[in-house]
């Protein structure tokens, strides 16, 4: 299954289908139907927040299904406990996505604790990094894939594109998937991703947040 799972996704994009509390596309509904939308485009997985979206999503798609629980938003948000992977797990998530920096968790444990939460109901687990660091000892404590996805987000400002240095860094020294994730906002930033050494390409707002996208062409009208 891990390396059916692993293959279907290599060289491919991955489509993060997460709308927060509060903005208008918020909930199941909206994001099984961007699934629905973007998965005969060509997206070989999907990606998506909560056990609600993530259990709305596998009943509408059979793309390898990336799942979190965002639990907060400052420190490890991301899945931060076993129980919040469990959850995700049982929700219909053929991977699920978790913290791998090194900062302390809620629970005080460790990331070892969730991965084997994760193994035990046969799930893979997504590290999601910062840092090359916390990306070879993620891969250490049986991390299955690496992603970038919280590089930029654990201190200081947050940069305006991807960090491909980190893309290529890690992808060169695991031995795990790298896939590349945060800030891709274009298809040829996926393509330089691809082309750094990653396994696959997530993308997020570029993609689902009309919001985002808007704000873009706004910004660039009024730069004119
Ligand atoms: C840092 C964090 O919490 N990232 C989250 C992880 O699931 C999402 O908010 C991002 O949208 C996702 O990583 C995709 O990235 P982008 O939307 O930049 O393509």
């Amino acid at each position: 299954m891990k390396e059916n799972l692993l293959a279907a996704i290599r060289g491919g994009l991955v489509v993060s289908c997460q709308a927060a509390a509060g903005l208008p596309l918020h909930g199941p509904t909206f994001m099984a139907a961007m699934a629905r939308s973007v998965a005969p485009a060509g997206a070989v997985g999907i990606r998506a927040n909560g056990v609600a979206d993530v259990r709305a999503i596998r009943s509408v798609v059979t793309l390898p299904l990336i799942g979190l629980w965002k639990d907060g938003d400052t420190g490890v948000y991301i899945t931060p406990t076993a129980g919040h992977a469990r959850a995700v797990a049982e929700a219909g998530a053929d991977v699920v996505a978790v913290d791998g920096t090194l900062r302390p968790r809620p629970d005080g444990r460790g990331f070892a604790d969730t991965v084997a939460a994760v193994h035990e109901l046969g799930r893979l687990v997504m590290a999601d990094v910062a840092t090359v660091d916390e990306g070879l000892a993620a891969e250490q404590a049986g991390a299955d894939l690496v992603s970038t996805t919280l590089s930029g987000y654990t201190g200081g400002p947050v940069p305006t594109g991807p960090d491909l240095d980190l893309v290529a860094e890690l992808a060169k020294r695991l031995a795990v998937p790298l896939v590349a994730e945060g800030r891709i906002a274009s298809p040829e930033q996926a393509r330089r991703a691809l082309e750094a050494g990653a396994w696959s390409v997530v993308v997020g707002s570029a993609i689902t947040a009309p919001q985002t996208i808007t704000a873009r062409f706004v910004d660039a009208l009024a730069a004119r």
